[in-house]
């Protein structure tokens, strides 16, 4: 597995403005669509190009280079997936949406699902799994064993921030998986939250603080 934390300076910049203390609801949910945008574009650096002819703007033909005609799922974890959802699709306007319903006991910090609702064809499809947060990626790896179970082969994961046991977590589940991220913290905390982290994600982007 290869995890990529992202050093753009913008990237940067707007994950620093979302650990304060006081960000709005507003404010959050604009950065971290807008963080989710940015690390879009570096996930989709390598996607497989292929050249193409088309009628150009003096009617004469012209070469182009145009994405192979890899088909995209994107998959949010609810709920706060949905947050980071806008920001792909902006870059990834025909991608489909698979959608899978998790969330974190939290005493035993183990995935409880609730929801899923898969495209078809997941076995054709590049799938991008979003979700601010990768703390012990339980919830991670039970997204990506729905997905494999169901065929997909290609994977990529975007999160805004990465703690260091969930990408352990996820590693030893799938070695091939790559991870993009604004961010690896330093730790866990003893409730299984994110050091510095940017507190619970969900509940700020929902406005259920
Ligand atoms: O890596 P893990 O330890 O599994 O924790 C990360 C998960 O916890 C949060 O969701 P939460 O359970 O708070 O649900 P929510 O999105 O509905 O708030 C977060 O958005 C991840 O899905
Ligand atoms: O730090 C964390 C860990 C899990 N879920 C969150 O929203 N934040
Ligand atoms: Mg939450």
């Amino acid at each position: 597995m290869s995890v990529h934390p992202i050093s753009h300076p913008l990237v940067k910049h707007k994950l620093g403005l979302m650990r304060a203390a006081d960000i709005s609801t507003k404010s959050f949910r604009e950065l971290a669509c807008e963080v989710a945008k940015l690390l879009t574009y570096e996930a989709t650096q390598n996607l497989e190009m292929e050249p193409a002819t088309i009628e150009g703007w003096n009617g004469s033909p012209i070469e182009v280079e145009q994405i192979k005609g890899k088909k995209v799922t994107i998959v949010p974890i609810l709920r706060a997936g949905l947050g980071m959802l806008d920001g792909v699709t902006d870059l990834i306007p025909s991608a489909r949406i698979s959608v899978v319903g998790l969330y974190r006991n939290e005493e035993t910090l183990e995935p409880v699902p609730y929801f899923e609702k898969f495209v078809s064809a997941l076995d054709e499809r590049l799938a991008i799994v979003i979700d601010p947060m990768l703390a012990t990626g339980g919830s991670m790896v039970a997204t990506l064993d729905m997905l494999k179970e169901r065929g997909c082969q290609q994977i990529k994961v975007i999160v805004l921030v990465a703690a260091p046991e969930g990408i352990e977590r996820v590693e030893k589940a799938y070695p091939d998986i790559e991870i993009y991220t604004a961010s690896i913290d330093e730790r866990l905390d003893e409730n299984g939250y994110i050091v510095p982290g940017l507190g619970d994600a969900g509940d700020k982007i929902f406005g259920t603080r």
